[in-house]
Order: C-alpha cells, then sequence, then structure tokens
C-alpha cells in the first residue's frame, strides 16, 4: 500500500471531504484556502457545513498529524505528489462553467509544483479542461488528471468511502495510476478512460439525474390529470432493475448547487459544439416550470389571493440533510411568492434564523410554530422528516387558513385529516 503526500486546493463540500477522508486512508494532506477563518476554524477541528461524521474524522487528521491547513496554495504545494482542485465552477455568464478559481490557482501554483507532481481536477469542470489546464501549466514535468467527485451533499463522507465507482480520466498512464493508487482502499471498481471522458462522466451523469427529475415531475403533473398517483406509479416504475427506485419523487423542482449549474453548462458546451440537445433544454424548463406549478397550487390554497396572503414556510434548503440554500428550489419558489405580494415567514431546522438576510425574501424563524402562526397557508418546500412527526393538530389551532401544500409529498395526510387541515400534494 503506498501513501501519498496530497495537497487539496479549496475545502468547502468537496475539498474538505475529500482531504478528510484520504488522511483517513493513511494519507497525509496539506489543505489550502484562500479564506483564512475557514483555515483558522479548521484548524482547531471545528467544521462549518453539516456533513455527518466530517468533524470526527477532521478531528482524528488533525490528531494525528495528518491532516493540516494552511491559507493560499502557494503554501501549501511545495512538497506535493498529487494536488487535487477542489474549487467552486459556479454558473458565469450565459451558463458556462465559471473556471476563474481554477485558473487563479494554477496561474499562482505552475511554478512551484515539484517536478513529478499530478496535478488532479475534482471540480467539476467543462469538457476540454484538462487539456487546457496541461497547456496553461506549461509544465512537461507535471501530469494533469480528471478525478470528478459523485458525492451528495448530506451523505458526503459516506458517499466518498463507499462510492458506486471511482472515475479517473488521464491522457498520462502513471499519472492517472497514482491517482488511483490513492483510493486502492476503498476498494471498488476503478474506470480508467481518457481525461475528456472522464469530464464528460460527471455531466452525464448529473445531466441524467437532473432529466430523471424532470420526468418524474412531469409525470406527477399527468398523474393529477389523469387520476393517477405519482407516489404509486414510481414503485412500480422503479422495482423495473433498469429504472430503480432513486430519483422518483416530485418535488418543487430540484435544485442545489451542482445540478442546476451543471445542466446550464452542458446545454452551453452542446451549443458551442454545434449540437442541439433539445432534451437537456426540456430538462431545465420542466424544472422551472415545476416551480411555477408550486406558485399555482399555493396560490389555490389562499382562494386566487397572493398578494397580502401570510404564508408559512417549511424548509429552506435544497434538500433535507443539509444546511446548503445554494440555487434552493425553496428559495426560489419563496422568491416567486414575494412577488405576488406574499408576506413569508420560514423555519427551516438547518437554517438558523440569525441567517436572516440569506434571501431579502422570508423572514427566517427558530421554530415551525413561529411560521405558521397565523398563516394563511403552510407551505412544506424541504422534505425534513421532523415537519411529518409535528404536533399538527397544534400546528392547525396557531393558523389561520386550512391548507398545507406538501411540495415534498412527506406528510401523513391522515393525521392532518384529524387536525381538520387539508393537503394539496404533488402528482395525487
Ligand atoms: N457540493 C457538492 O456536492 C459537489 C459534489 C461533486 C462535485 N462538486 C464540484 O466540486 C467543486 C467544489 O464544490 P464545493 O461545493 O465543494 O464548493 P465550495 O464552495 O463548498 O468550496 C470551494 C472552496 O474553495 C475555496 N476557494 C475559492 N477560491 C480559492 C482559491 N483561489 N484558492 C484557494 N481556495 C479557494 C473557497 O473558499 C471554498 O472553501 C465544484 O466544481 C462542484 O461542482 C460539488
Ligand atoms: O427523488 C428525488 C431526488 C432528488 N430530488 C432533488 O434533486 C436535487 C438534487 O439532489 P441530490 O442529487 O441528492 O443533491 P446533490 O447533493 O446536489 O448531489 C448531486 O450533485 C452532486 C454535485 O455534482 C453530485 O456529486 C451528486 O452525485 C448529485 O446527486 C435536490 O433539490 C433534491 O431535493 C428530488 O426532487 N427528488
Amino acid at each position: 500500500m503506498s501513501f501519498y503526500r496530497v495537497v487539496v486546493v479549496g475545502v468547502g463540500y468537496v475539498g474538505l471531504t475529500t482531504a478528510a477522508c484520504l488522511a483517513s486512508l493513511g494519507h497525509h494532506v496539506v489543505c489550502a484556502d484562500i479564506d483564512e477563518a475557514k483555515v483558522a476554524a479548521l484548524r482547531e477541528g471545528r467544521v462549518s457545513i453539516l456533513e455527518p461524521g466530517l468533524t470526527e474524522l477532521v478531528a482524528k487528521g488533525l490528531a494525528a498529524g495528518r491532516l493540516e491547513f494552511v491559507v493560499g496554495a502557494r503554501a501549501a504545494v511545495g512538497e506535493a505528489e498529487v494536488v487535487f482542485l477542489c474549487l467552486p465552477t459556479p454558473m458565469g455568464a450565459g451558463g458556462a462553467a465559471d473556471l476563474s478559481a481554477v485558473e487563479a490557482v494554477i496561474a499562482e501554483v505552475r511554478g512551484l509544483l515539484p517536478p513529478g507532481c499530478v496535478l488532479v481536477t475534482k471540480s467539476t469542470v467543462p469538457v476540454g479542461t484538462a487539456a487546457r489546464v496541461t497547456e496553461l501549466l506549461g509544465r512537461g514535468d507535471v501530469a494533469v488528471v480528471s478525478n470528478p467527485e459523485f458525492l451528495c451533499e448530506g451523505s458526503a463522507v459516506d458517499d466518498f468511502m463507499h462510492p458506486d465507482r471511482i472515475v479517473v480520466g488521464s491522457d498520462v498512464q502513471h499519472a492517472a495510476e497514482r491517482v488511483a493508487a490513492l483510493y486502492a482502499r476503498v476498494g471498488v471498481p476503478t474506470v480508467l478512460i481518457d481525461a475528456a471522458s472522464a469530464e464528460m462522466v460527471k455531466y452525464a451523469a448529473n445531466t441524467f439525474l437532473a432529466m430523471k427529475l424532470s420526468y418524474v415531475n412531469a409525470m406527477a403533473e399527468l398523474c393529477e390529470r389523469l387520476g393517477a398517483d405519482i407516489a404509486d406509479v414510481a414503485e412500480g416504475m422503479g422495482f423495473d432493475h433498469r429504472i430503480g427506485q432513486s430519483f422518483l419523487r416530485p418535488g418543487p423542482g430540484w435544485g442545489g448547487s451542482c445540478l442546476p449549474k451543471d445542466t446550464h453548462a452542458l446545454l452551453r458546451m452542446s451549443e458551442a459544439a454545434g449540437f442541439d440537445f433539445s432534451l437537456l433544454r426540456a430538462t431545465i424548463e420542466t424544472n422551472e416550470g415545476q416551480r411555477d406549478r408550486v406558485v399555482e397550487k399555493v396560490r389555490a390554497a389562499v382562494d386566487g389571493r397572493l398578494d397580502g396572503a401570510r404564508l408559512g414556510l417549511l424548509g429552506l434548503a435544497f434538500k433535507a440533510g443539509t444546511d446548503d440554500l445554494r440555487d434552493s428550489p425553496a428559495l426560489a419558489v419563496a422568491h416567486r411568492l414575494r412577488e405576488e405580494g406574499a408576506e413569508l415567514v420560514a423555519f427551516d431546522p438547518a437554517v438558523p434564523a440569525a441567517v436572516v438576510g440569506v434571501t431579502d425574501d422570508v423572514a427566517v424563524v427558530s421554530d415551525a410554530g413561529q411560521a405558521v402562526k397565523g398563516a394563511d397557508a403552510v407551505v412544506v418546500l424541504t422534505e425534513w422528516p421532523e415537519f411529518r412527526k409535528l404536533d399538527w393538530a397544534d400546528m392547525a389551532g396557531r393558523m389561520s387558513g386550512r391548507v398545507v401544500v406538501d411540495t415534498r409529498n412527506v406528510l401523513d395526510q391522515d393525521i392532518l385529516g384529524l387536525a381538520n387541515l387539508s393537503v394539496i400534494g404533488i402528482g395525487r
């Protein structure tokens, strides 16, 4: 078993998980970030994101001396054998991936990387980026490898340690083998391919998942119109192993820090390549439409009068199990409701009331009771299991209206019925 001196640049969801997990596998990992406050906190073992098991792994890595945190990539790379770039690649102008953080770090470290070092893009980057990075580096003695990451937020550590597969793409065989060797103890199939294909696997997987979700949301609409129940339909479909049960839950549209930006980025790549990827465009449009459809359900819940309606929102995060609000469908729906003149008070178990200002559209409170107090209608936007367990008789007593819009189909309709509340769900 070989252990390597690894550097991880960018310690957000992906970088910190990668660093802490690689340290737990026995490698020595130096983490670099430009955020000085984050580095200072991490040196003391304080992790600011909600990821089960991550704080414990960071503590173990620090205690074992296998995990270090420094400010800036420049200070980290001098003795590296493998450097992972885990930098943000947000949606840029026109929907394309913004590579400015990746380019800035390459400019910063290109003269400092030791000969024989391998530079790995773990960020999600457009097809062809490894080739471009090789050019920008201008170093014949440093190989570039694409190693896309497939973890989900809320289960990042578990996904990293028990992935379905590891994808390693490079046009330099020995570099690909070194990166694959880092994961030897994970013990799952490793797909060794060329760099462009590895970069495409990431987009292909995320856009496929988005397409599956848009499909199920469209199917939910049809179920409503034709008198079927999407939960039963999805279950019936999902038993076909070619389809599978996962990613078949309808909702207020898919969001988060990845699916929206990656679908747009692939659409831009397709356009640049002269290919009209109409299926992908429809996937994105269907998602926009889903958010509008939720607004119409809320409008119906307040007898058509959104202007001045007081709404209690349950959930702000883009899915349960995370505190991440990036591109959250809940915030997108809230924004539309606010534009129509509704007054919004929201509760999310992972979003402290102190984060008022994360969006100007909603007042954030610290419990569900406050959010629903005096509400003309309640809207469930994130599938936190806690919402199912609320005392709905008590909630009903606090509301002034009688309708709950459950955009995640998480509530027990019988319990709400006993509380004299009616539920508008999705696809039923
Ligand atoms: N979040 C996910 O679930 C996930 C999963 C798979 C892949 N990805 C991809 O991984 C990449 C990172 O995503 P993330 O969610 O971890 O991002 P993030 O925003 O949580 O973290 C990025 C980190 O990079 C740091 N950074 C920015 N510029 C820097 C610089 N010049 N030098 C050093 N540090 C710098 C930031 O301070 C931040 O800590 C993206 O390309 C994303 O698409 C994300
Ligand atoms: O049945 C489902 C499953 C998901 N969602 C929604 O879809 C969005 C994305 O969910 P998920 O994929 O679990 O979130 P992420 O953590 O952003 O993970 C995705 O994006 C990551 C970043 O690229 C990839 O690594 C992961 O493999 C990919 O699943 C969220 O709004 C979910 O609420 C549904 O509405 N119904």
